[in-house]
């Protein structure tokens, strides 16, 4: 892989943004820049912010490792060349830029769908350039490798993502603050509940290896991790009660908004960036003077940036420029030896002592401003939060059809893309009245009603829909006989199969998405013999004569609950004569009829399969009705390419899908693509 990706090579805005910070570099020696000969201090000896105490500008111990290199090398040169200390403070701000630009990579990889955009708000970002490198604040590294940590949690490595975070604590105990939120979005969501453990344990298991060492030995890192670096500053402000009675306000909004995270119940990616941007926000406005704390806002403030349109970007923007003049009044600007402007000596504070009016007006505007930006962050994080609704009821799928057509095929391959914890199921055969050898089946037919405990089964249905468990019974189909009754969970998503799935209106009213299952008649005696010869152990005779039998009952009780379905499936012989030899075990070729109900997305569905899948699909209006219809051929359709289409149809798809979803091949797969083009269609947020 190329260092600098070919597209930044061709991006100016790219080549203007590492111009600007070259020039930076060699230019400007920022009045917080440290005396780089110190590996642990990061306060320069011409500084000499009286008001600052010293252990804040401490590092960890990456921050050390970091710099030691440069330091090395930078400090070899000035003393062979006799240069002071010039060249250290060069390689340390080459070093500086090429943690910026890994950010910026980390940062397209966080927003993958805006990369263009990144550069723009995030290379060219005038808060991030004044505070790194007029102001001289080195506070990057640590947010490099917490913006790092989100993105491996995002790529499904959530014990990298742990020991990422690990090190971005030990290069600065601000990083902390992140965790209990990573801790509550890993936890609000089922499919990503167990990666709690490996999460956090290597998080801890990083800082303690880390800092451990450090704590024994190294007296002034002990003194700043004691002192939790600038973290007492989290203190100043303290509402008094009187009777010498103090709240203090930033942890109590801390922990509020904690509180708010953990109501929520199930954080999108994105609204938890907004929640992390927010308890930043609000603890950067209500603490004095922390200039590099605005860079821990950065990554959160550009999730905003990349959605909010016109005006919340004009907003950030008014916010970084007022945060630029307030600074350029309260604070030192920075040396310009190349043009013999030297360091302040140390001494005066560069400060003024008491604010002008200028600046408390400036101040006010600011947080105002902060103030506004925070509120409507939240709005549109909330807004666009749980696109699918499922913080408020779990995801109910209905699979309906006849004996044969493939419901438990469908409901295992949609189960496998939602992932263990996060999917549950109610399957109809297991509220058959009777076992096998029940007398009464000579009376009826598994398709008929009465046969079934149709009303346990919406009753059953409607408590998992509504986060209740339930006791059920399993009817094994290997046994012909009920198992004892076991406990089911609900889950984010249930799947409701059966041939009655479509039948009780009170369930039907609930489910999110109805499927029902056609299939080429043919094709279906096919499978259904295969399959209860093979695998159930029933004789040929007596399964050629049950699906004689049930023809009526299927015509009467199963097929109209088609009219109820959002997806009608019909699986089609691509090759009618492979289907006469019912000992034929090999792969059957298959095609597709989809038919919707809501035909709103078909053409771009069947656009993005042909482009994207290499499928064949022709489009047709559906006979007689709204509804519309296309045939899909693509047995050879690969799970990569369904996957890349899906997330095409549904970028908010992330939100739902497990970790690592199974995706499967061919006409299956492209059921399962169907299916969830059909839940976004019908989501809650789309409406
Ligand atoms: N999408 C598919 N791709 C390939 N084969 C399929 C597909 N759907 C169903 N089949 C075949 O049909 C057979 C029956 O499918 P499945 O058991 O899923 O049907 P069902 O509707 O759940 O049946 P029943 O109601 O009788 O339990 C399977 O064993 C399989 O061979
Ligand atoms: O229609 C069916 C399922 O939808 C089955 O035929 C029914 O459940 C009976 O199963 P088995 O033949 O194993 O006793």
């Amino acid at each position: 892989m190329a260092l600098i990706p070919h597209e930044l090579l061709r991006d100016r805005r790219f080549l203007a943004g590492l111009l600007l910070r070259l020039a930076a570099i060699l230019l400007l020696v920022p009045r917080m820049q440290p005396d780089w000969s110190s590996l642990f201090q990061w306060d320069a000896p011409w500084s000499g912010d009286e008001g600052v105490d010293p252990l804040d500008s401490l590092y960890g111990p990456v921050m050390v490792a970091l710099k030691a290199p440069f330091t090395a090398i930078g400090t070899l040169a000035d003393s062979l060349l006799g240069t002071g200390h010039s060249l250290t403070r060069f390689a340390l701000g080459l070093g500086l830029i090429i943690v910026d630009y890994a950010l910026l990579l980390v940062l397209r990889g966080l927003y993958r769908d805006s990369e263009d955009r990144v550069v723009l708000y995030y290379w060219l970002s005038p808060l991030v350039l004044f505070i790194v490198y007029w102001h001289g604040q080195a506070d990057l590294l640590p947010v490099l490798l917490t913006a790092a940590s989100l993105l491996l949690l995002r790529r499904s490595r959530p014990r990298a993502a742990g020991a990422m975070l690990g090190l971005a604590v030990a290069t600065k105990v601000s990083a902390l603050a992140v965790l209990p939120f990573l801790l509550i979005f890993l936890w609000s969501h089922r499919r990503y509940r167990d990666t709690v453990p490996g999460f956090a344990l290597a998080c801890g298991a990083v800082i303690l290896v880390l800092l451990g060492p450090w704590m024994v030995f190294a007296t002034e890192m002990r003194q700043m991790l004691a002192a939790g670096g600038e973290l007492h500053r989290v203190f100043n402000l303290t509402i008094h009660l009187g009777e010498g009675q103090r709240l203090y306000v930033i942890p109590i909004a801390y922990l509020l908004l904690l509180y708010g995270a953990w109501h929520v119940g199930r954080m999108s990616f994105n609204l938890l960036y907004t929640v992390l941007g927010t308890a930043y926000l609000v603890l950067l406005l209500l603490t004095p003077e922390s200039g590099g704390w605005y860079l821990w806002l950065v990554p959160f403030l550009l999730s905003y940036q990349l959605r909010a349109g016109r005006s919340g970007v004009a907003l950030t923007y008014g916010f970084a420029g007022v945060f630029i003049l307030l600074k350029l009044l309260v604070a030192a600007a920075p040396a310009v030896p190349l043009l013999g402007l030297e360091p302040v000596p140390k001494g005066p504070t560069g400060l003024a002592p008491e604010p002008s009016q200028l600046a408390t007006a400036l101040l006010s505007m600011f947080v105002a401003l902060g103030g506004i930006l925070n509120i409507t962050m939240l709005r549109r994080g909330f807004g666009e939060n749980d696109f699918f609704g499922i913080a408020r009821q779990p995801l109910a799928i209905g699979i309906a059809g006849d004996s044969g057509t493939g419901k438990d095929t469908l409901a295992l391959a949609l189960g496998g893309l939602f992932g263990e914890g996060a999917v549950t199921g109610i399957s109809g055969d297991d509220y058959h009245l009777f076992e096998r050898r029940g007398k009464l089946w000579q009376a009826f037919t598994h398709l008929d009603p009465r046969a079934n405990d149709l009303e346990a089964f919406s009753r059953d249905a409607l408590s998992l829909i509504d986060w209740r468990p339930i006791m059920c019974r399993h009817y094994d189909h290997a046994t012909g006989l009920f198992t004892p009754p076991r406990l089911i969970r609900a889950s984010d998503v249930v799947l409701v199969t059966g041939l009655h799935a479509l039948y009780a209106p009170a369930l039907r009213a609930q489910l999110r998405t109805a499927v029902f299952l056609d299939m080429d008649e043919g094709l279906r005696r096919f499978f259904k013999i295969r399959r209860d010869v093979h695998q159930r152990g029933h004789t040929l005779e007596k399964v050629v004569a049950s699906i004689e039998r049930r023809r009526a009952d299927y015509e009467a009780f199963i097929r109209p609950q088609r009219e109820h379905a959002d997806v009608v499936f019909s699986l089609l012989p691509a090759d009618p004569e492979l289907i006469r030899d019912f000992d034929h075990m090999g792969p059957v070729p298959l095609k597709l009829r989809v038919r919707l109900r809501n035909p709103i997305g078909l053409d771009r569905l069947a656009r993005l399969l042909i482009a994207l899948c290499g499928a064949q699909v022709d489009v047709a209006p559906a006979m007689g009705s709204a509804a519309a219809e296309i045939v899909v051929d693509g047995n050879d359709v690969q799970p990569e390419d369904i996957h890349l289409t899906a997330l095409q149809l549904v970028p908010e798809l992330e939100e739902l899908l497990a970790r690592n979803p199974a995706w499967q091949t061919g006409i299956t797969g492209i059921m399962q693509l169907v299916v969830l083009q059909q839940i976004a269609e019908l989501a809650p947020k789309r409406r």
